[in-house]
């Protein structure tokens, strides 16, 4: 057995994510039978002394039927509505089930703010650390009915590793309809399991597709993205089945693991690769990329070749390479008015005040290692 898997075995702290298409149906709304066998396992390994956040979508499936809805709404008001309605079955279907094992249940609905400001982690790790010590399993959304199109995270996965990240978790496990991540959509048949991911050499070449459930929103490559993520924070994590939960949550012996990463972010440098939002996108060439990624250099004026967004020196940004992958994430010195005059020149043809790195490496974090 791999090391990611006995650690999430062993995990004193764990967080737990399951997506909508394993907990709801677009024409009968919430499976509570679904939702019981899940609660099983948990309460299984919550007995086992481990702390456990659940973090679960399905409010907006949840919703659809008590309000005659066919299919997942496109528009967000409506998907709001759809959210304010199903997140209350939901809670109500969590409390009933854990109750069954004397577990009480807090509900802890979240902006993305809350977990992406620096300022506000605080207040968010409190109320965890709180519910877990009181002995409450703490059971997670994001605020669907108050978040905008522009704010919202849209996907579960990724909050549930920035959660993971900010209690401390030993480990995160991501419950979907499909039981490991496989070479391709496994919808198309032909496909191979992958049962361990040690590195991003172990994901090149992969296709990693978007949801087929109609329900879901992320699809497998917001689920890569948040074992990534988890993985950066050295935390290891697991994407498994939900009808495995009980494997998955016991001797994770199921599923694919994602090794956590031996050089583990201090936070700020966690917070600017993963957390915080970004305002515009730095286009590098070849030689830049070099330099960031492997090299672990400042970005210079001349690796730049273009530039898009609106943002201001302080601000956070994406780098991408020549073929629109981002490859890091840093802090700007330069208002995005400037950059223009600047861009492809060395350093000593530039004017004395902007004689600068554009990013600093101090301030700039490579995200394919
Ligand atoms: N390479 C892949 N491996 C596994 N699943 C994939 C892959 N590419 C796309 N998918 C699809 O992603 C879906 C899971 O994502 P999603 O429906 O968003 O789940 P959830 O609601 O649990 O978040 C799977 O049902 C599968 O069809
Ligand atoms: N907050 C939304 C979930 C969005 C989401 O991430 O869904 P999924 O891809 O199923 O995990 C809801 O509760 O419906």
């Amino acid at each position: 057995m791999s090391e990611a898997r006995r650690a999430i075995s062993a995990a004193r702290r764990l967080v737990v994510k399951v997506g909508s298409s394993a907990l709801t149906t677009a024409g009968d709304g919430l499976d509570t039978a679904r939702l019981d066998a899940l609660v099983d396992a948990i309460a299984d390994r919550v007995a086992r002394d481990t702390q456990l956040v659940l973090v679960s979508s399905g409010a907006i499936g949840a919703g659809l039927a008590p309000l005659a809805l066919g299919s997942r709404p496109r528009d967000l008001a409506t998907q709001q509505a759809a959210a304010s309605v199903g997140q209350l079955a939901l809670a109500h279907a969590y409390a009933e089930s854990f109750g069954r094992y004397s577990l009480t249940v807090g509900q802890v609905l979240l902006t993305s703010d809350d977990v992406v400001r620096r300022a506000h982690y605080r207040n968010a790790e409190r109320t965890f650390s709180r519910l877990l010590a009181l002995g409450a399993v703490p059971v997670v959304n994001e605020n669907d009915t108050v978040a905008t199109e522009e704010i919202r995270f849209g996907d579960n996965d990724r909050l549930a590793a920035l959660v993971a990240h900010l209690i401390h978790a030993d480990g995160l496990v991501l419950l979907s309809d499909v039981d490991a991540l496989y070479d391709g959509d496994p919808r198309g048949g032909g496909t191979r399991k992958i049962t361990e991911i040690t590195g991003q050499s172990d994901l090149d070449g992969l296709s990693v597709g978007k949801s087929s459930s109609g329900l879901g929103t992320g699809g497998m490559m917001s689920k890569v993205a948040a074992a990534r993520t988890a993985a950066a924070a050295g935390i290891p994590a697991l994407i498994a089945a939900a009808a495995e939960a009980r494997e998955a949550l016991g001797a994770a012996g199921t599923g694919t693991a994602f090794h956590a990463s031996d050089a583990r972010l201090s936070a700020r440098r966690f917070w600017l690769g993963y957390a915080a939002g970004t305002s515009g996108r730095l286009h590098l060439d070849d030689g830049a990329v070099a330099a960031v990624v492997r090299r672990r250099r400042s970005l210079l004026a001349a690796g730049i070749t273009g530039v898009d967004g609106d943002f201001q020196a302080g601000d956070v940004v994406d780098l991408v390479d020549p073929a629109q992958q981002v490859v890091a994430r840093g802090v700007v010195a330069f208002d995005v008015g400037e950059l223009p005059d600047l861009i492809g020149r060395s350093t000593h043809e530039l004017p004395a005040e902007q004689r600068r790195e554009v990013v600093h490496a101090d301030d700039l974090v490579p995200l394919r290692r």
